[in-house]
């Protein structure tokens, strides 16, 4: 059943919960050598919509269902407790909010807070209880290549353009070695909404390495940056390439694609009334604080 998100609060409301999520970040931007929390706020909003399934409109963002332990303890979420944990005091502060908005919310702020474009959010989600948590293994493997990728965004209708246009938000923060067998970027330039993922996809020398996880990835040693097996498939992959090569030619059209598709992504699964209007959210810095 399609869930119906009704608008409870005005764009105010929201604005105050971005504020306060935004300010925590500067508080504590030394959190994971320097990145911040935006990253892992982004992971955490992507993993919670990315449950979601077509064909019986199960998981997805709407239920907020992430907060139980079993969803939080899929392997392939580990390290996103951290973005939780930053998130518990503005649940504290906004009882009014549901666990769904909440998530999606923190993602949002996040990218926008990091120089990202403006994505309108809708809100509405309903909290669900923990029998509607979704079963694990709904979540993508870094292991694989662009066969793999494709057939993963088949569960979204996700089109060759719009699995690109999301993926570039590996612009930002990094792997960890005991969160995914995988390790890297080290660098400090990795809280930064842009479309220089494609840029160094496509202008940088990778060289395929075992980590000491035993995994494989892709290593450029001058720059210390590194791309996972599925980052590496979108270079690999014609049709894929020829939406890197566009993104990293012109970061408006990454960020209006990204826009979309994000969108897309953390509203799966809802239908939101038309009178519940999407709310525009000004960064800190644009409220001159
Ligand atoms: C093929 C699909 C994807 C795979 C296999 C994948 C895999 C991974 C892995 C293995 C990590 C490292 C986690 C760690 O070790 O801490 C990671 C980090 C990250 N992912 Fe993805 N991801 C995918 C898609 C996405 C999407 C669609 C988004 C957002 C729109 C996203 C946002 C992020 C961010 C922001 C980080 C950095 C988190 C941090 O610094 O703590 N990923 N991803
Ligand atoms: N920063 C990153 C890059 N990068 O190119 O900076 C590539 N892939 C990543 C995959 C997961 C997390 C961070 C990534």
């Amino acid at each position: 059943a399609l869930h119906t998100a009704q608008q409870e609060k005005n764009s105010e409301d929201y604005q105050e919960v971005y504020n306060a999520i935004a300010t925590k970040m500067r508080e504590e931007k030394d959190f994971d050598n320097n990145n911040g929390y935006g990253p892992v706020l982004v992971r955490l909003s992507w993993h919670v919509s990315g449950t979601w399934d077509k064909r019986d409109n199960s998981g997805g963002s709407f239920g907020g269902t992430y907060r139980f332990k079993k969803e939080m303890n899929d392997p392939l979420s580990r390290g996103l407790q951290n973005g939780f944990k930053f998130l518990e005091s503005i649940d504290k502060q906004f009882p009014w909010l549901s666990h769904g908005d909440l998530f999606t919310l923190g993602g949002v702020t996040a990218i926008q807070e990091m120089q990202g474009p403006k994505i309108p959010w809708r809100s509405g989600r309903v909290d669900e209880p923990e029998s509607m948590v979704p079963d694990n293994g709904r979540l993508p493997e870094p292991h694989y290549g662009a066969d793999y990728v494709r057939s993963y965004y088949e569960r979204f209708n996700f089109t060759d353009q719009e699995v690109v246009a999301l993926l570039g938000a590996h612009v930002l923060g990094k792997a960890h070695l005991k969160n995914s067998g995988y390790d890297g970027p080290w660098d400090d330039e990795s809280n930064i909404f842009s479309n220089a993922f494609y840029d160094n996809l496509l202008k940088l020398k990778w060289t395929p390495e075992i980590n000491d996880a035993g995994n494989k990835q892709y290593d450029n040693k001058e720059k210390g940056y590194m791309m996972l097996p599925t980052d590496y498939a979108l270079f690999q992959d014609p049709k894929y390439l020829k939406y890197v090569k566009a993104y990293a030619n012109d970061q408006d059209l990454f960020f209006k694609d990204f826009t979309k598709v994000y969108t897309k992504l953390i509203e799966n699964g809802i239908e939101f009334p038309k009178e519940n209007k999407p709310h525009l959210f000004k960064t800190l810095k644009e409220q001159g604080k």
